[in-house]
C-alpha cells in the first residue's frame, strides 16, 4: 500500500522534473525510516564516476533571491543575515499554503527535529559533561526571533499572511515562534550556501572555504540535494554550482542498491547531535573534547599564581578562547601533541612560564614554543585532563553497560522510541569523549615518565597524515 510518506515523495519528484529539473533513472527517493534516516536518495542501477544524478534550476531553489517576499520587503531582507533572511522567508512560503510554488517541497520537509535544541533536560542531561550542552543556542534563538524578527511580521502583516488566514484566526507569538524555530531548524540540517553564478571566493586545493566565506553566502534550500544523507567519509556523490543550473554528480562508481551520501563535513558526533540529530559510528573520527579556559586557569592556579599580565598578552595574540579542542586519532607513530590544540598548549607554556622568561618572550613579541612540551607543562596538561574526566558522573565502562541494557529494551517497554534513541545517542556521544581522555591520559603519562628521563616527543616528529581540525566543505 503507497502510504501518506510515500504518497508525498512522489508528488514531491513529480512536482520537481516539472520544474525543468532533470533527475538520473538510476536513483529513487526511499523510505529509509526503518533505519531512523527519513528519506534518503539511492542508486537502483550502477552508476559512473562524474555521472549526473540531478540538475535543480537555480529558480528552484528555495531562497530569499527567489521569492516574492524579496519584492515587497526587499530592503528589510537585505539587512538581515543570510540565516535570518532565510527564516523569513520560509516562514512566508509555508504560510501561503497551496499558493507557495514550493508546498510540495515543504509537504517532504520534517515538522519534527532530533537535534539538540528539541531535547528535554532529562534528555540532555545524559550528554553529561560534554561542552556541546553550552552550545545549543535556545535561548539566543529565542531572543534573536522575539527581538528582531517578530517585529517585522507584525509591522507586515498584510506581506505575511494570507488573507484567508488574517481573516480565520490570527497566529499568536507561540504559534510564530515554534514555526521560526522549525523552519531555523531546517535550514541548519537541510541548507546549502549556494555559491553564486560568479565565483569570486577563495577555495584552497581541496575545494573548501574559509568559514567567514561561506558566513557571508546566502544560503538556500535546494530540493533534491538535501534529500542525500551523509555518514562521514562515505560521501560518494557533490553539488556543483553552475551558471543556470546546481548539479549533483557521482564522486565514484555507485553500485545499484547502495546509498547515494553527500558531506556534511568533519563533524564531531556531539555536534552533528546538535545540528543534524543523528550520528552513526562512522563520525567517531572526528570527536573532540572541549577543555574550558576555566579549568585550564584551576589546573595552573593550583600550582602558582598567574602574573597579571599574562592573559591580556595572549588575547592580543588569539591564543584566549572559551574551550579548546582536544582529539585522539589513534594512529600509530601519531604524536599525540598533533591532536591537541597547539593554542591550548601555547596557553598552558604561557601560563607556567617564569616571569623573566615571559617578559622576555613579550618584549620580542613571540610566544612559547610549543614543539616541545616543557615537563611541568606535561604534568599541567595531566591534570587538566584528570579534572576534565572528573566532571562526568559516570565511567566510561558503566556507559558501555548501560548502552548494552539499553539495547535489549524491547520497543514497547516503558521508555518512548524517541526518548530511547536519544539516551542512546547521548551515551554514545559521552562515551567518545571519555575514550578520548583515557586515551590522551595514557599517552601523557608516558611522555611524564619519559620526560624524567630526558627523553619527550617533539611536535613536528609526527606521522603523515593530516590534522583531525579540518576546514569545513563549501558544500
Ligand atoms: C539534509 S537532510 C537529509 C534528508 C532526510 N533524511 C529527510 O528525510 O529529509 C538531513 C537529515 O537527515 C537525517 N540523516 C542524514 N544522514 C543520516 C544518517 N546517516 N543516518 C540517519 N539519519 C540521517 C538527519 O535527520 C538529518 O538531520
Amino acid at each position: 500500500m503507497v502510504d501518506d510518506f510515500q504518497a508525498k515523495s512522489d508528488v514531491f519528484m513529480a512536482w520537481l522534473a516539472n520544474s525543468s529539473a532533470t533527475i538520473s533513472n538510476k536513483i529513487v527517493l526511499r523510505d529509509l525510516r526503518e533505519h531512523d534516516a527519513g528519506r534518503g536518495v539511492v542508486a537502483i542501477s550502477d552508476i559512473a564516476e562524474d555521472e549526473l544524478l540531478f540538475s535543480i534550476p537555480r529558480t528552484s531553489v528555495l531562497s530569499v533571491e527567489n521569492s516574492d517576499l524579496s519584492t515587497t520587503l526587499r530592503e528589510t531582507l537585505q539587512e538581515l543575515d543570510p540565516w535570518a533572511s532565510l527564516i523569513l522567508v520560509m516562514l512566508y512560503e509555508y504560510m501561503r499554503g497551496a499558493n507557495s510554488p514550493w508546498k510540495p517541497y515543504f509537504d517532504v520537509l520534517p515538522t519534527e527535529f532530533n537535534t539538540l535544541m528539541f531535547w528535554a533536560e532529562d534528555e540532555l542531561a545524559e550528554l553529561q559533561a560534554s561542552a556541546v550542552r553550552g552550545k545549543i543556542g535556545r535561548e539566543g534563538a529565542d531572543n534573536l526571533f522575539k527581538e528582531m524578527m517578530m517585529p517585522i511580521i507584525r509591522e507586515n502583516q498584510g506581506a505575511f499572511f494570507p488573507r484567508e488566514i488574517q481573516a480565520n484566526y490570527a497566529l499568536s507569538d507561540a504559534d510564530l515562534l515554534a514555526l521560526a524555530h522549525r523552519m531555523g531548524s531546517t535550514i541548519m540540517a537541510y541548507a546549502f550556501d549556494i555559491e553564486p553564478v560568479e565565483l569570486n571566493k577563495e577555495v584552497d586545493e581541496e575545494g573548501y572555504a574559509s568559514e567567514e566565506e561561506d558566513e557571508a553566502l546566502p544560503k538556500g534550500m535546494v530540493p533534491l540535494a538535501d534529500m542525500l544523507n551523509a555518514d562521514a567519509d562515505r560521501n560518494n556523490a557533490r553539488l556543483f554550482y553552475e551558471s543556470n543550473v546546481l548539479t549533483m554528480k557521482a564522486l565514484k562508481p555507485i553500485a545499484a542498491g547502495e546509498e547515494i551520501f553527500n558531506d556534511y563535513g568533519p563533524l564531531p558526533r556531539s555536534d552533528l547531535l546538535r545540528r543534524y540529530g543523528y550520528i552513526t559510528a562512522n563520525y567517531a573520527q572526528y570527536d573532540v573534547v572541549e577543555v574550558s579556559l576555566e579549568i585550564v586557569r584551576e589546573a595552573i592556579q593550583s600550582e602558582s599564581q598567574i602574573p597579571s599580565s599574562v592573559l591580556p598578552y595572549l588575547e592580543d595574540h588569539g591564543i584566549v578562547d572559551s574551550g579548546y579542542d582536544i582529539s585522539y586519532q589513534g594512529r600509530s607513530g601519531q604524536n599525540i601533541l598533533e591532536d591537541i590544540s597547539p593554542e591550548l598548549l601555547i596557553l598552558i607554556e604561557a601560563l607556567l612560564a617564569p616571569a623573566a622568561e615571559f617578559d622576555r618572550l613579550k618584549a620580542k613579541g613571540k610566544l612559547p614554543n610549543v614543539n616541545e612540551l616543557s615537563s611541568q607543562g606535561i604534568k599541567c596538561l595531566l591534570n587538566i585532563i584528570r579534572n576534565r574526566a572528573a566532571q562526568y558522573s559516570t565511567s566510561r565502562k558503566e556507559d558501555v553497560d548501560m548502552l548494552f541494557q539499553l539495547a535489549g529494551v524491547p520497543i514497547h517497554a516503558e521508555i518512548a522510541p524517541r526518548k530511547l534513541r536519544r539516551v542512546k545517542m547521548a551515551v554514545e556521544v559521552r562515551i567518545g569523549e571519555k575514550l578520548i581522555l583515557e586515551e590522551t591520559e595514557k599517552v601523557l603519562e608516558e611522555m611524564a615518565e619519559r620526560a624524567g628521563e630526558g627523553l619527550l616527543l617533539k611536535r613536528n616528529e609526527r606521522s603523515p597524515q593530516t590534522s583531525a581540525n579540518k576546514k569545513r566543505r563549501t558544500t
